[in-house]
């Protein structure tokens, strides 16, 4: 495929151990680079994942602090891209902080960063009372960037479930490749995880590189590992072998391909946002 470019996708058990988790992301960088892999996509809180809030809340830095230097010249090193979603960014009080995704590139800049809009307040059936808002400050702001592997539209985890976001993402911003660097809980994954990736591939014609954490990160928290990407006709073109496992798939993004699949079906120019509600303009709110 003379238009191909190749990307991982990662899965992995992040710990409340900074020098680990990195060690782990060093070694993936590695295998990806000796693949040919352009772009690497971490999951969410991939740097670090605490048994407490105070634990992160401790180790958030500003954008540019030690933690994410290291990241930096990791890609820098391999000459690779890096997307590094969930990062614990300083926020605007010690109490506070985002949850921000990173696109890094092959020369170690940051390019862009993209935090969680969509914060994960929820009492999921049979596990524990997530309130990710009482430690977090959501972001505001829709983030896209052209990259050697196209167009490129961040997100992060729970951001999954909210379409509207990932429409703006395509028919505003015109992104190619949907990134959802996650650390789904394993009941909600279980039931929810390759349905939401998979419609948001469908309807957004887009591709979707969906990060996992997977396993036991202590004794309270267990994710759903099931890194996948996805082509912009819904199809899963790379995952790992199995939930737990740490480590990548590959797969290689075409940019025909998402061509032929907006011409044939051009939804774009098949919308009718003169008898609906623009994505801009939200209708009012129902429960
Ligand atoms: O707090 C951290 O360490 C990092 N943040 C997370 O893991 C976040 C908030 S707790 N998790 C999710 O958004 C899960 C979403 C999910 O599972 C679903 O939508 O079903």
């Amino acid at each position: 495929m003379a238009n191909a470019v190749r990307v991982g996708v990662v899965q992995m058990t992040s710990i409340n151990d900074l020098e680990a988790n990195f060690k782990t992301c060093s070694r993936l960088v590695k295998e990806a680079t000796a693949a040919g892999v352009k772009l690497l996509c971490f999951p969410e809180s991939f740097s670090f994942i605490g048994t407490k809030v105070e634990d992160s809340l401790k180790i958030a830095e500003p954008i540019g602090g030690p933690i994410m230097q290291r990241y930096c010249s990791l890609a820098r090193e391999s000459s690779i891209w890096l997307s590094l979603g969930g990062f614990q960014e300083k926020g605007p009080d010690d109490a506070h902080l985002h949850n921000t995704h990173l696109l890094v590139d092959d020369s170690g800049k940051i390019r862009r960063t993209y935090r969680k809009i969509h914060l994960f307040d929820v009492d999921v059936p049979g596990n524990m009372v997530y309130k990710e808002s009482a430690y977090t400050t959501a972001g505001t702001e829709i983030v896209v960037e052209n990259s050697p592997i196209g167009r490129l539209g961040l997100s992060v985890c729970y951001d999954l479930r909210f379409s509207e976001l990932y429409q703006l993402l395509r028919f505003d911003h015109n992104a190619q490749v949907l990134l959802v660097p996650s650390a789904f809980t394993k009941v909600t994954g279980e039931s929810h995880w390759e349905i939401l990736l998979r419609g948001r591939a469908i309807e957004t014609q887009c591709y979707v590189i969906a990060a996992a954490q997977a396993g036991r990160h202590n004794d309270k928290r267990e994710s759903y590992g099931d890194a996948i990407i996805i082509d912009p006709w819904g199809t899963i073109i790379a995952r790992l072998p199995d939930r737990l496992s740490t480590g990548i798939a590959i797969a290689d993004i075409d940019l025909l391909k998402i061509e032929s699949v907006r011409t044939r079906m051009p939804i774009a120019q098949q919308r009718k946002f003169n008898i609906f509600w623009k994505p801009t303009s939200p209708p009012s709110s129902h429960i």
